[in-house]
């Protein structure tokens, strides 16, 4: 390890004990980063609900983004999958490939990124393994939380007659990449830093996956990353069902308002970008969404047949190519 331009890292097991070693002090069963693995003991009446997303410097995030900030995205679009289940977090596994210019104050700020979001959400690193690469960085976190037994929220179980429902705004996350990028530069600097803000710091709904699952009136879940149309086909594959959206109901954030107010071509973008970390549910009649927190818009509904049509306000579909992100 640390053969690259900048001064070396220490060691990698003087790594482990300066940095992760203190995110695992809360966590009687991580045994304080000593042992082979780690222990927890499943509270009675619960189950694990477990989960893994990687983040690749270049494809998930930029390697000018600050470290604090990686940190906290890497743990926030796995909690946003612990969201999607109505978990509540409990800790997670990580593994840091670390490319040849990572250096020790980088890996300062990544821990203090990640502290700052387990006392945020409330878990508690429990293990890992860290590793050096030749390749860009990468860095992955498998995440546990816990639901009821039986009770997780599922992507299959819309029917037709439901409605269709998304937490937040849509489409700030890729506007925030535009925005990194140097594009919108037309668009007031408040808007533009907002933008950037959302791609560096999702907000994992996790609060509202537990409100969502204790109400029992949601027939289907998941959490939106590729990009709302992509991930709504999610949900009409599992459900064996089709999903109606009504583009002029998506809810939208004042910056991502103005950016398309001044161009109509985003449009496409904003329902397909991805990396929006939001909730896509659908319930029935019953359902209304927790009155408190985060804001939910009914943006379509549950029909038969199959796949995802998008209308716009006259009713007319509106035709995209490309529906989401994927990465091959
Ligand atoms: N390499 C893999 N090995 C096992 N399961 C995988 C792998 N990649 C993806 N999956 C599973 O496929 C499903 C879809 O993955 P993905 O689209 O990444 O979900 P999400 O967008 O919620 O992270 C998930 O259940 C995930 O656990
Ligand atoms: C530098 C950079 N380029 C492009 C993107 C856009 N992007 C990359 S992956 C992705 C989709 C979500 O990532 P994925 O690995 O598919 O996570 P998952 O769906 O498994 O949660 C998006 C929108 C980005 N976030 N950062
Ligand atoms: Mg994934
Ligand atoms: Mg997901
Ligand atoms: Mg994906």
């Amino acid at each position: 390890m640390g053969v690259g331009n900048r001064a070396p890292l220490p060691g990698e097991f003087a790594l482990i004990r300066k940095y992760f070693a203190p995110l695992a002090a809360g966590f009687s069963g991580a045994l304080d980063l000593e042992d082979d693995a780690c222990t927890y003991a499943v509270p009675a009446g619960h189950e694990l609900v477990l989960t893994a997303d990687a983040l690749v410097e270049g494809r998930h995030y930029l390697g000018t983004d600050p470290a604090d900030l990686i940190a906290r995205k890497m743990l926030r679009v796995n909690l946003s999958d612990l969201a999607a289940k109505g978990a509540k977090p409990v800790g997670y596994l990580m593994t840091t490939a670390l490319g040849p210019d990572i250096d020790e104050d980088w890996i300062a700020k990544f821990a203090a990124g990640l502290a700052a979001d387990q006392r945020e959400y409330g878990l508690a690193l429990m293990g890992g393994d860290t590793v050096a690469t030749p390749g860009p960085t990468t860095l992955s976190v498998t995440a546990l939380g816990i639901v009821p037994t039986g009770r997780a929220l599922r992507r299959r179980g819309a029917r037709p007659g439901d409605r269709l429902f998304v937490s937040g705004t849509i489409g700030d996350g890729i506007l925030g990449l535009k925005v990194l990028r140097a594009e919108l530069l037309e668009l007031g600097s408040n808007h533009r830093d907002a933008l950037a803000d959302r791609y560096h710091l999702p907000q994992p709904r996790v609060q509202l996956g537990a409100a969502l699952l204790a109400g029992g009136a949601v027939t289907a879940a998941m959490d939106v990353s590729d990009g709302l149309v992509a991930d709504a086909g999610h949900i009409a594959d599992a459900s064996h069902c089709g999903l109606i959206i009504h583009a002029d109901r998506v809810p939208l954030s004042p910056a991502a308002q103005e950016a398309l107010a001044e161009d109509l071509d985003l449009l496409p973008v904003l329902l397909s970008g991805g990396d929006d970390y939001e909730l896509l549910f659908t319930a029935g009649a019953g359902f209304t969404a927790p009155g408190s927190g985060t804001p939910v818009a009914e943006i379509g509904a549950v029909v038969s047949g199959s796949g995802v049509k998008v209308l716009d306000r006259d009713g007319v579909e509106i035709p995209l190519t490309v529906g989401g992100w994927q990465h091959f």
